[in-house]
């Protein structure tokens, strides 16, 4: 059943193309932004998040990263405006982090990684009748990118980390509601935004990136605590530790980031 892939050196990045070509496409993900590159668009608005009656369901451990899930069965969490012209759904989000203390996050400034990425996935329900339909779509999905750097504590983070033992192998999961993840975001909603794919096979270019220039903190501490997560299952008798779980920058193959600042 479809294609085993991971971040370690046999299966990593490096090696996803030979199950899935697409990863040597003409708008894969994430990238290397280069702020004064960018170019400022007239045409685009502020992005706007309703995320007020969002119902979060679970938080799980699917091998690759920790994901909290949304109900998506209407528009009742979404985000908009911006390079959307549709409003897109929450279905999940999860993250991308480093080792200790190291690079961690997908895309990068300036060729400047932050210690972590946020990634919120939406889907244009509007256009699509399924996660599944819109995520081999062009227009299909909006990903919210943001980026995570080593600072003070978070206040709320603590709601995310203080689970992650429940979920501490592969294929675990557990009952998590009454989170909203607007409580994540930073005070700005600046952002990069560009056309890009999945970072994670089966890298579907189906992705409106959306990549808020300015990071929350997080202290080590909370952190570190991702880090006690396992890529591995409890059957396993490999133990895994999940750290590292990010795509390195890819070609822009010609692309242009706009921006609004
Ligand atoms: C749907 C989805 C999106 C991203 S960005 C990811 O890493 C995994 O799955
Ligand atoms: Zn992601």
């Amino acid at each position: 059943t479809g294609h085993h892939w991971g971040y370690g050196e046999g299966d990593g990045p490096s090696a996803w193309h030979k199950n899935y070509p697409v990863a040597q496409g003409s708008r894969q993900s994430p990238i290397d932004i280069i702020p004064h590159q960018a170019l400022q668009d007239r045409s685009l608005g502020p992005i706007v998040l309703n995320y007020d009656h969002c119902t979060s369901i679970n938080i799980s451990n699917n091998g690759h990263s920790v994901v909290v899930e949304f109900d998506d069965s209407d528009d009742r969490s979404v985000i908009q405006g911006g390079p959307l012209d549709n409003p897109y759904r929450l279905k999940q989000f999860h993250f991308h982090w480093g080792g200790k203390g190291c690079e961690g996050s997908e895309h990068t400034v300036d060729g400047y990684g932050y210690a972590s990425e946020l990634h919120l996935v939406h889907w244009n329900a509007v256009k699509y009748c399924s996660f599944g339909e819109a995520s081999t779509a062009p227009d299909g999905l909006a990903v919210l990118g943001i980026f995570l750097e080593t600072g003070d504590d978070h206040r709320w983070l603590h709601m995310i980390t203080d689970a992650l033992y429940m979920v501490k192998f592969k294929g675990s999961g557990t009952e998590f509601k009454g989170f909203n993840p607007k409580c994540l975001l930073p005070s700005s909603l600046h952002y990069w935004t560009y056309l890009g794919s999945l970072t994670t096979p089966p890298l579907h270019e189906s992705v409106i990136w959306i990549v808020l220039k300015e990071p929350i903190a997080v202290s080590e501490k909370q952190l570190g605590k991702f880090r006690l997560l396992l890529f591995t299952g409890e059957e396993e008798d490999q133990r895994t530790r999940m750290e590292n779980n990010f795509r390195p920058p890819q070609p822009l193959k010609g692309r242009k980031i706009q921006k609004r600042t």
